[in-house]
């Protein structure tokens, strides 16, 4: 990633200018929790001998948000968040309140208390709503889609949407076109490593920053899937175009986070440089998705001219718009503001964990030994078959899963209880934002047996773990939980299993130092400097 997140209030002022990330610094003195009579994380709310505490017994960070929101900016604690978070439950234990700005909630971490959480979240889920986007499609009279909606208006949209990427018809239909685009990827980066490489030819190697050619990557494939369109960004000369709209998405997500504890339209009331950055990302990402939407219409109305036999398109995919269109049941305002929404949350979340998991990989060459000789054997088994050899790898999908554990790309997962609640033995009334903290969890010795090692067969080939019973489930919620969960999330599991499968069968990894990455929060989670990786052709 090139554009950093700006956390300041030189940068409210100002806007976001570069920088690198801030240090990292101490949570533990302003808490006000009962340190020295704090339970065990893991201990178990709701004794039958111990009666419920108020919702204000809660330990928290602090009373006053606006003072927590001048310290959280003085010491860089944004970009630091995940951190600041698993530092303030080691302080406090298991469950803590946080008041920042406009922003209150109560967070949590332990499987148990969320499955409590998301037992209690309605027929139609609530979020915490990014204010900053909706004042965006507020301001600019833009249509909202599932991302910002909520109720039954959601819903609608969200079930038509469930058809065209999350049901296992459609992956099967998109399926081939991520792993066009993924062996595409590796042909590129084979003559790369040829062209610039070191080594004997045919055994030669490259020692390079992978993330401009993986974001590109995130960009042809879910273009390919959504809008049913080839862009060439692999050719020698990918298009300023398409490095714009990279561009803004970064700018548009790193803008995110300061303008979250702020009422935006005081912000743009004033003509804040930060709320004009991230409107004007916004922007750019629209007239993007509208220039591709316009042609699209185009195409289908041209198919539909001609009146071909086999529907409107001949019976070739086209893309979730292309199937959106055709079937007709959204407006054309509502496959925009849905269609935007797709992209915009399409590169960054695959660009980023694919870098994740190119390094643990790397520095984990037994563990990345035996993924290869299973996906070799599943490739060969399934004769090809891209889809079967998923099916026959699990510890490939153990990856990914490994990496959003250790690297979950939204460190949070928030919900709105619909009646009231006990957690850790404290009364939450419903309406309360409580926000599963996805980092610590990940990482906890309490959850996860030997949480810093990268071991994707520790996930088994289980079913989803957000599915199992509690105690064990709840572990796996990298991309959220039931009827709200991430709807990109079978192109993005997919995607990136689909690109790992290809780099393994075709490059040996390495990296030259095993130490950890650092990583900071800019609405997602990110290397500070993104990892050089060897790749040596086999
Ligand atoms: C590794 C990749 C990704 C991760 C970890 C991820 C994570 C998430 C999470 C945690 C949520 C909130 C879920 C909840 O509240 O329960 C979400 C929602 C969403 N994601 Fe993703 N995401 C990823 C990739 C994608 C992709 C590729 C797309 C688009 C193709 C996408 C589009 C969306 C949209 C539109 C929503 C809102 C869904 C709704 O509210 O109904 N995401 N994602």
């Amino acid at each position: 990633m090139y554009v950093q997140g700006a956390c300041g209030l030189r940068s409210l002022l100002c806007g976001v200018t570069p920088q690198r990330a801030l240090a990292v610094t101490a949570a533990g003195k302003e808490v006000h929790g009962k340190l020295a009579g704090r339970k065990e994380p893991g201990s178990r709310k709701g004794g039958v001998d111990e009666q419920v505490r108020r919702f204000e017994e809660i330990p928290h960070t602090g009373r006053n948000g606006w003072v927590n929101l001048v310290k959280f900016w003085r010491e860089g604690r944004f970009q630091q968040l995940h951190k600041h978070m698993e530092r303030t439950f080691n302080a406090l234990g298991p469950i803590y309140r946080e008041h920042v700005g406009t922003q209150s909630s109560v967070n949590i971490m332990l499987p148990s208390d969320i499955a409590e959480l998301f037992r209690s979240e309605g027929l139609n889920p609530r979020r915490m709503t990014l204010q900053p986007w909706a004042t965006h499609r507020e301001t600019r009279q833009h249509s909202k889609g599932v991302f910002l909606k909520n109720g039954e208006e959601w819903r609608a949209d969200r079930l038509l949407l469930n058809k065209e990427v999350m049901m296992s018809a459609a992956v099967k239909r998109f399926l081939p076109l991520l792993d066009e685009v993924a062996k595409d990827f590796c042909r590129m980066l084979q003559m790369k490593v040829e062209r610039e490489g070191r080594g004997k030819e045919g055994k030669c190697s490259l020692t390079t920053d992978p993330s401009p050619d993986l974001f590109r990557f995130a960009l042809e494939a879910s273009c390919h899937v959504i809008y049913g369109e080839r862009f060439g960004l692999f050719s020698s000369s990918p298009s300023l175009e398409s490095q714009k709209f990279i561009w803004a998405i970064e700018q548009m997500l790193a803008t995110t986070p300061p303008l979250l504890y702020l009422p935006p339209r005081l912000l743009l009331h004033i003509g804040a440089p930060l709320w004009t950055q991230h409107a004007s990302a916004w922007d750019h990402i629209f007239s993007h998705a509208e220039e591709r939407i316009q042609r699209g219409y185009q195409r289908l109305s041209n198919s539909q001219g001609r009146g071909s036999e086999a529907g409107a398109t001949g019976g070739q995919y086209t893309g979730v718009l292309g199937q959106l269109m055709e079937k007709g049941q959204l407006s054309l305002d509502l496959i925009k503001a849905n269609i935007t929404e797709l992209m915009a949350g399409s590169v960054d979340t695959t660009a980023v964990p694919l870098q994740f998991a190119l390094f643990e990989l790397g520095r984990n060459p037994e563990v990345q030994e035996r993924v290869r000789q299973q996906v070799r054997a599943s490739w060969a088994q399934a004769g090809g078959d891209p889809q079967k050899t998923l099916q026959g790898a699990p510890l490939l999908k153990g990856t990914v899963k490994e990496i959003l554990r250790l690297y979950p790309v939204g460190i949070t997962v928030q919900r709105y209880p619909i009646k009231d609640i006990v957690l850790q033995n404290y009364h939450i009334p419903a309406g309360t934002m409580v926000q599963a903290c996805l980092y610590p969890l990940g990482r906890s010795a309490e959850v996860f047996e030997d949480p810093q090692r990268f071991e994707p067969g520790r996930w088994g080939s289980s079913r989803d773990e957000g599915q199992r019973a509690e105690g064990t489930g709840f572990r796996s919620l990298a991309f959220g939980f039931g009827a709200r969960q991430c709807v990109g999330r079978r192109i993005a599991e997919n995607e990136m299993q689909l690109l790992l499968m290809h780099i393994l069968m075709s490059f040996h990894l390495s990296v030259s130092s095993s130490e950890d990455i650092r990583t900071m929060y800019t609405l997602i989670l990110q290397p500070e400097t993104p990892p050089r990786i060897t790749f040596s052709k086999l």
